[in-house]
């Protein structure tokens, strides 16, 4: 499966159009006290990027995760989704386009456990364009692209952890999204595991997909083509590291 550079489907972006613009987007939590978890935030992400977010404990990599994935309202600032200003769009459209555009993948796989790896897949595909008689073919071809065609069957307990992992890629991928959200993709996974993950993560970055990884661990933020540090809500970019 290869991610085209323009979408297909009705408001599309084309190529140039950033996957995310970031306008002086920054979030507070009410409080009392008032929290200010993101300060104002610049940010652009093309399509293609791979950066990764590095930061430590409570420094507002959840909060960035949660107004980037469309969890969240940001309390100032402009947040463009494949072009789209996502400010004024209400509940309803705000979950369609984030079921739409973006996939998710957390550190803690969040699969149904008695649902095969086919059948958890599949259910990502409620708000997709694709007919109904083709999600299965779909959700078995995101399966195999994560190297899982021989494992479709599996409920997730009879599957390791990694394997857990790439049924949520699965998962994450079956919509084919503009962006792939990764938050903590490795964190419950062994050193050799983590690294298969981060494989298979850099391959569907040579395949085109946009991909924004959030992590604690400085050698997980290598990977990416960019990275940005967070501290204290504060945003900055630091040098890109390979190509
Ligand atoms: N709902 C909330 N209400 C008030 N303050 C919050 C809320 N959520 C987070 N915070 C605060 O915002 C700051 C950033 O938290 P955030 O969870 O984004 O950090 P993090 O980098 O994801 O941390 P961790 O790596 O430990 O998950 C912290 O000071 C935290 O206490």
């Amino acid at each position: 499966m290869r991610f085209p550079r323009r979408r297909a489907h009705l408001t599309g972006p084309d190529a140039d159009t950033p996957v995310i613009r970031l306008s002086g987007v920054a979030m507070t939590y009410p409080g009392p006290p008032p929290v200010p978890a993101l300060r104002p935030t610049d940010l652009t992400i093309g399509r293609g990027e791979y950066v990764t977010v590095v930061g430590p404990s409570g420094s507002g990599k959840s909060t960035f995760l949660n107004v980037v994935g469309l969890l969240d309202r940001p309390t100032a600032g402009t947040y463009l989704l494949d072009g789209i200003d996502v400010a004024g769009l209400r509940e309803a459209d705000r979950t369609a386009l984030r079921g739409r555009r973006i996939g998710f993948v957390f550190q803690s796989f969040n699969l149904l456990p008695h649902r095969s790896a086919l059948e958890n897949v599949n259910l990502a595909q409620l708000y997709n364009d694709t007919p109904r008689s083709l999600r299965t073919a779909a959700a078995e071809e995101a399966l195999a692209q994560v190297g899982l065609a021989h494992r479709i069957d599996a409920l997730p307990t009879r599957l390791s952890g990694g394997e857990r992992q790439r049924v949520a890629m699965a998962r994450a991928l079956v919509t084919r999204p503009s962006l792939l959200l990764c938050d903590e993709p490795t964190g419950n996974l062994d050193t050799a595991t983590a690294e298969s993950v981060l494989t298979l993560l850099d391959d569907l970055h040579r395949q085109g997909l946009t991909i924004l990884l959030i992590t604690h661990d400085p050698n997980v933020a290598v990977r990416g083509t960019r990275t940005v540090a967070i501290r204290d809500g504060h945003l900055t970019e630091l040098a890109a590291t390979h190509a």
